[in-house]
């Protein structure tokens, strides 16, 4: 779904990624994770065409997104959602009408339609019906991020991007979240890739964790990356708050 190959990216001189390769596979989660500044974000962005790499392309469902432009980029860009850290809705919008923003850019169906398929995202994502009436700010946070997914999911995509999505949900909310990412995943055959700190996050659903070290990604999944030998990834999930997740992984 996926093939990152000799990635690098950089801001001045500052170099950000060097010559990084991954791979995410269909119908599989992957959690992103990463010291603070290792450059999650910026990988996420390098992926769907926010930031230009440096060097190495980015081969999205067997296209280098490199030789897309105009129309043919928007339509790849299409068969892919994002959910970004902070929601990013449109605050004067209701949800109804910030889920429907990419279908009218892309599918161009008659407003009704486009009212009914935005009902249906509303709750595939487990909002009551009437959210979709509501604008963000009357929304609390764990219902912001769900309408969030909804708008992401909004044209079917295949492949799904999400940054930090339970960060700031309570336990409870974060996981409802999680359940309901890993139903997304298994019900619609999405493959997911999600920047994440959350320990709980990464052991309750995720295939496979990747792990930026170094400028480049690590791959395995968490039994594996608890045997990893390198200071940060064991400070990181043998530390206090990766208790959890090395109990259900012994
Ligand atoms: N537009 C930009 N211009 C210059 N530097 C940038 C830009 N965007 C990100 N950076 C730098 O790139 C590095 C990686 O940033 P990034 O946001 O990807 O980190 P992250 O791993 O997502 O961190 P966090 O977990 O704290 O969110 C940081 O040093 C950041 O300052």
């Amino acid at each position: 779904m996926l093939r990152l190959r000799g990635i690098r990216t950089q801001f001045g001189d500052k170099v950000i990624h060097d010559n990084l390769d991954f791979d995410l596979f269909r119908g599989e989660i992957v959690g992103l994770v990463g010291g603070s500044g290792s450059g999650k974000s910026v990988l996420l962005r390098t992926i769907i065409g926010l930031i230009q790499a440096r060097a190495g392309t980015v081969e999205m469902l067997g296209v280098d997104t490199g030789t897309l432009h105009g129309k043919a980029k928007r339509q790849m860009l299409a068969r892919t959602g994002v959910q970004f850290q902070d929601g990013a809705l449109f605050s004067s919008l209701t949800v109804t009408e910030n889920i429907i923003v990419p279908i009218r850019e892309h599918a161009g169906l008659e407003e009704q339609t486009m009212r009914e398929i935005a009902a249906l995202k509303v709750a595939l994502v487990g909002l009551p019906g009437d959210a979709g009436d509501k604008k963000p700010s009357e929304l609390s946070g764990g219902m912001r991020k769900r309408a969030s997914l909804a708008r992401a999911l909004a044209l079917d995509p295949e492949l799904l991007f999400l940054d930090e999505p339970t960060a700031g949900l309570d336990p409870i909310g974060a996981s409802h979240y999680d359940e309901l990412v890993k139903g997304l995943s298994r019900n619609l055959g999405l493959t997911i890739l999600m920047v994440t700190h959350d320990l709980d996050s990464l052991s309750a659903i995720c295939d496979r964790i990747a792990v930026l070290l170094d400028k480049r990604v690590v791959v395995g999944t968490m039994a594996e990356l608890l045997e990893y030998d390198h200071p940060w990834v064991r400070e990181y999930f043998h530390g206090p708050r990766g208790r959890a997740a090395r109990q259900e992984h012994k």
